[in-house]
């Protein structure tokens, strides 16, 4: 890379493609939690048996407003973007199979890393993916972003910011209005500001999977999507990415990064600028 990629610069963070033990690189398939963080206990889940059927009575689609958030059909796709999508759980008395599992059971396409230009590393699809598929959970350390060393130019963080995804939703959905949580506590949208630093994030440098290849567009075909399966804190919620469109084989794999403009400072306390390559016709030209 180095100069060669366009803006895209080697940071610490080891190559997963150097094999052996020496490689510094784990490939991970769920969520890695780091020491100091503690995931709330598992919440109640529903009683249902085999598969949840009737959205009256199964308290998790209640969560989701007394309705399942998936259709079964072509693997489990989701019927649109929510806030959160609230699935079944290890408390549940449904089994895997449940339509309402269906980020659960893990990648079901032929994902591919590959080269570009001046973008480094991207991911495309061998398989056609059908619009609200789940393409990929983003998986790494759950760390506290506060631990996070973010001079060593770590571009494989994740800020869990479930606020700020239900806002950026932007042209697709955009809400500007309180936002309920399920124990029934509201946060004002003032409240929800991007401003604020999220408290967690999901660092893939060291650890993680396919997802941290997955390169920024300003016309994504994936969509980022916040769900809590084993308890109810969304400032830990998982990350799934799922297809916005049909995407057709060898499409590149993208997602809006979200970042606002002038929001990312450098070791020297400057305001950091990187040029976008999407391509898209509506490109904003800079990543952030
Ligand atoms: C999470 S990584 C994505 C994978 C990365 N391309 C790689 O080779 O490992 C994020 C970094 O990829 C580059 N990148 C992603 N999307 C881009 C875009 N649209 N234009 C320019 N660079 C991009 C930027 O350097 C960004 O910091």
């Amino acid at each position: 890379m180095n100069g060669e990629a366009g803006n895209f610069v080697f940071s610490n963070c080891p190559s997963p493609f150097i094999i052996g033990k020496s490689s510094g690189f784990t490939y991970l398939k769920s969520i890695q939690v780091a020491k100091n963080v503690k995931l709330p206990k598992n919440t109640a889940g529903c009683d249902c048996r085999g598969n949840c059927v009737d959205p009256r009575k199964c308290a998790c689609a209640k969560l989701n407003g007394s309705d399942f958030p998936y259709v079964h059909r072509d693997g489990g796709r989701l019927i649109e973007a929510k806030d959160v999508v609230f699935e079944c759980g290890p408390s549940c008395g449904c089994g895997p199979s449940c339509v309402n599992r269906t980020s659960q059971r893990g990648m079901k396409h032929r994902l591919e890393v590959f080269r570009t230009p001046k973008k480094g590393w991207a991911v495309r699809s061998w398989d056609f993916i059908f619009s609200g598929s789940p393409v990929c959970e983003y998986v790494g350390v759950l760390k506290k972003t506060e631990d996070v060393d973010t001079l060593t130019g770590n571009e494989y963080i994740f800020d869990i910011d479930c606020l700020q995804t239900m806002r950026g939703l932007e042209g697709r959905e955009r809400r500007l209005r309180d936002v309920s949580l399920p124990n029934g506590e509201t946060i004002p949208f003032e409240e929800s500001k991007p401003d604020s630093v999220p408290e967690f994030c999901i660092d893939a440098c060291r650890s993680g999977n396919v997802a941290r290849f997955i390169n920024h567009s300003c016309t994504p075909n994936l969509f980022v999507q916040c769900v809590l399966s084993s308890h109810q804190d969304i400032r830990l919620a998982r990350v799934v990415l799922f297809a916005a469109d049909n995407i057709p084989p060898l499409q590149e794999l993208t997602y809006d990064y979200g970042y606002v403009l002038d929001s990312v400072m450098g070791p020297d306390g400057k305001i950091k600028r990187v040029q976008c390559y999407c391509g898209g016709a509506d490109c904003r030209k800079r990543l952030y």
